[in-house]
């Protein structure tokens, strides 16, 4: 059965909607709704929650209509587990309470064996069941957080930015850990976030919005290899847009020189050539366009620096770790592989 299944739905808070003709289908695994701030990743996480009355549109939850025509159910009646930012624990009660807090009265006759169920789903152990949230760390908060979402057995869970406040290496674990969780309960989830290294690695499928609508939604792979949009490219990837021209033969040409163009429907003609950092290589052999360094972002297993070509055009290259020029020097670059081409 499909988790979730929005359509045409427009959702906001005053005359002007945040959400425009949003669609989307869940069917199972994880969604992740990828864009920057302010776009309206978390007005549809409330719109489905139940927090935010749309305008127009529907909304099915499990096969039941939970949004339409006259029709608008209650968040608590949605069968939806909502793990806002920051967790939001209760901070005066224990965990184990936190976690059978939204439970039905009915229900919480057998809490110590819900607590044990879902601090195991979460991967944490029994023991903690007494501590308070303050007596925890960050990635165990969260991992509270979504046992507790998850305690009511809901077939859909909405993570808003679960992991914003972590550093990076328990990010990850905490994001490997919570995947596991949601396969292990069987829910499906949509999480939002603005990091698209979490959104690629952890989602079956990507959703990635600008201004309250949807570019594209697809595959993590699809999305990255095959942008439908020049702000998906640029987005995902951090590819530079050069204007340029497809002249024909899967050939085309820009400030960078001529260059392979990946097969699409782009006409011969004007098109926007997407360059991603790292199919852009720095030439020590005399060969490729020259440019002059204007920074360098050292990341440990490799840097990315950025060049302005003698056409005044900028564009980014990552470059080995042991091999980084400075700001100011003069290097020479070369396109590998094939560029994505969009309408100029
Ligand atoms: N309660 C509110 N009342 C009025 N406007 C709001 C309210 N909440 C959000 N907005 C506006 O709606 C737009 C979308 O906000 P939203 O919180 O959905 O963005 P977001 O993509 O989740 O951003 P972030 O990544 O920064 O959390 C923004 O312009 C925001 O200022």
């Amino acid at each position: 059965m499909t988790a979730l299944e929005i359509r045409a739905l427009e959702a906001g808070y005053g005359k002007e909607p945040v959400l425009r003709g949003i669609d989307l289908t869940v069917t199972s695994g994880v969604t992740a709704i990828l864009g920057s701030s302010g776009c309206g990743k978390t007005t549809l996480l409330r719109a489905v929650a139940g927090f935010v009355e749309p305008s127009a549109g529907t909304i099915d939850v499990a096969g039941e209509r939970v949004v339409g025509k006259g029709r608008s159910v209650p968040a608590r009646k949605r069968g939806i587990g909502y793990v806002p930012q920051e967790g939001a624990l209760f901070p005066h009660l224990t965990v184990a309470r936190n976690i059978t807090f939204g439970l039905p009265r009915s229900e919480r006759r057998s809490a110590a064996a819900v607590v044990d169920e879902a601090l195991a789903m979460v991967e944490l152990a029994p023991e903690l069941a007494t501590r308070f949230p303050h007596q925890l760390s960050g990635g165990q908060q969260q991992r509270v957080a979504l046992a507790r979402a998850l305690a009511p057995r809901p077939s859909l869970v909405l993570l808003d930015e679960p992991f914003s406040s972590l550093d990076a290496g328990l990010r990850e674990e905490t994001g490997r850990a919570v995947v596991r969780a949601l396969r292990a309960a069987e829910a499906a989830a949509v999480l939002v976030t603005h990091d698209q290294g979490e959104a690629l690695s952890l989602a079956d499928q990507v959703a990635v919005m600008a201004a309250g609508q949807f570019l594209q939604v697809a595959a993590p792979a699809e999305v990255y290899l095959q942008p439908a949009d020049p702000r998906v490219a640029s987005f995902i990837g951090h590819a530079t847009l050069l204007p340029g021209r497809i002249t024909g033969g899967g050939r085309g040409s820009c400030a960078l020189g001529e260059v392979a163009v990946k097969a699409g429907d782009v006409a011969t003609g004007p098109a926007q050539l997407a360059v991603r950092s790292e199919q852009l290589q720095i030439r020590t052999d005399g060969t490729g366009t020259p440019g002059e360094v204007v920074d360098v972002s050292f990341f440990g297993h490799d840097a990315t620096i950025r060049l302005r070509l003698e056409t005044g055009e900028q564009v980014a290259a990552r470059t080995p770790a042991d091999s980084v020029p400075a700001a100011g020097d003069r290097v020479r670059v070369a396109v590998v592989g094939e560029v994505v081409a969009f309408p100029g």
